[in-house]
């Protein structure tokens, strides 16, 4: 089943190009880490592929009404203003405003579930703009969580987090996918997407430029050419293990 089909799409900010000719097809059950270099692109990717900037080509999501829309994705933006002083239960439940009834039953228990998650009971009364920079960000992913839609798109969900917290979210959006959910997340943490993520998507200057399993994405190469680093990669037990080591000269003919 397919959660998002983007074919061809493009982009340009300002007179230059930002995405270029982007095809990707996500399918139910994976963890998508999409990964690349500042400006690289991945905010105007989900950004476009969401519909909320005009783009050419075609994203399956942008085709959909507001409200269509609403209930097939959740978007976690990077941004982390919060404007209101509401509770974050309050801020939470706003993840149901798209859904038929959303002050019924099932509401009420998609937005417990979602506090739950990400740990939020002991902060249930508390003011959301006078949460710490990481308690705010987990109460937007609980936001986004409590929507319980088929795809979840977050930008840079656990910047911020401390490593408890980064290695949580991580796996709960592992166990999201394991449900037949799909999840797309732009990372910069690369030892994180390579141990949680089922696929990686690595973009360079607005076009992919690798696509698919964590050890196939995440070669020396590839982290060379697109990052402008060394690592170590080695194989887990668990999965790839990387480990950033230093940086070389970016060569614009590469
Ligand atoms: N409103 C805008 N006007 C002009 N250029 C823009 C605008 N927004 C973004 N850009 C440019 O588009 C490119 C891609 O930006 P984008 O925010 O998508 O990158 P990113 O991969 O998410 O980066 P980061 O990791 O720093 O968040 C950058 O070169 C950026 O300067």
């Amino acid at each position: 089943m397919t959660m998002l089909e983007l074919r061809n799409l493009s982009l340009s900010r300002a007179g230059v190009p930002v995405l270029g000719g982007i095809d990707l097809r996500l399918g139910a059950g994976e963890f998508v880490g999409l990964l690349g270099p500042n400006g690289a692109g991945k905010t105007t990717l989900l950004r476009a592929a969401l519909g909320l900037l005009p783009a050419q080509g075609h994203s399956s999501l942008a085709a959909l009404s507001a409200r269509e829309r609403a209930r097939a994705a959740a978007y976690m933006p990077q941004g982390r203003e919060i404007a209101w002083p509401m509770p974050v239960e309050a801020l939470v439940a706003l993840g149901r405003i798209a859904h038929p009834h959303s002050a019924g039953a099932a509401d009420r228990a998609a937005i417990e579930r979602a506090m739950t998650a990400l740990h939020l009971a002991p902060l249930r009364h508390r003011r959301a703009t006078e949460l710490s920079g990481g308690e705010q960000a987990r109460t937007l992913i609980a936001r986004a969580l409590a929507q319980e839609t088929p795809l979840l798109i977050a930008d840079e969900p656990i910047a911020g987090l401390d490593p408890a917290a980064q290695i949580e979210v991580m796996r709960l959006f592992g166990q999201i996918a394991g449900q037949g959910r799909t999840v797309l997340a732009s990372l910069h943490d690369l030892g994180l997407a390579a141990r949680h993520c089922t696929r990686l998507v690595m973009l360079h200057r607005g076009r992919i430029a690798a696509d698919g399993p964590p050890e196939q994405v995440l070669t020396a190469e590839n982290l060379a050419r697109v990052f402008g680093i060394t690592a170590h990669l080695a194989q887990g037990p668990d999965g790839l293990l990387f480990q950033p080591l230093g940086t070389i000269g970016h060569d614009e003919s590469l």
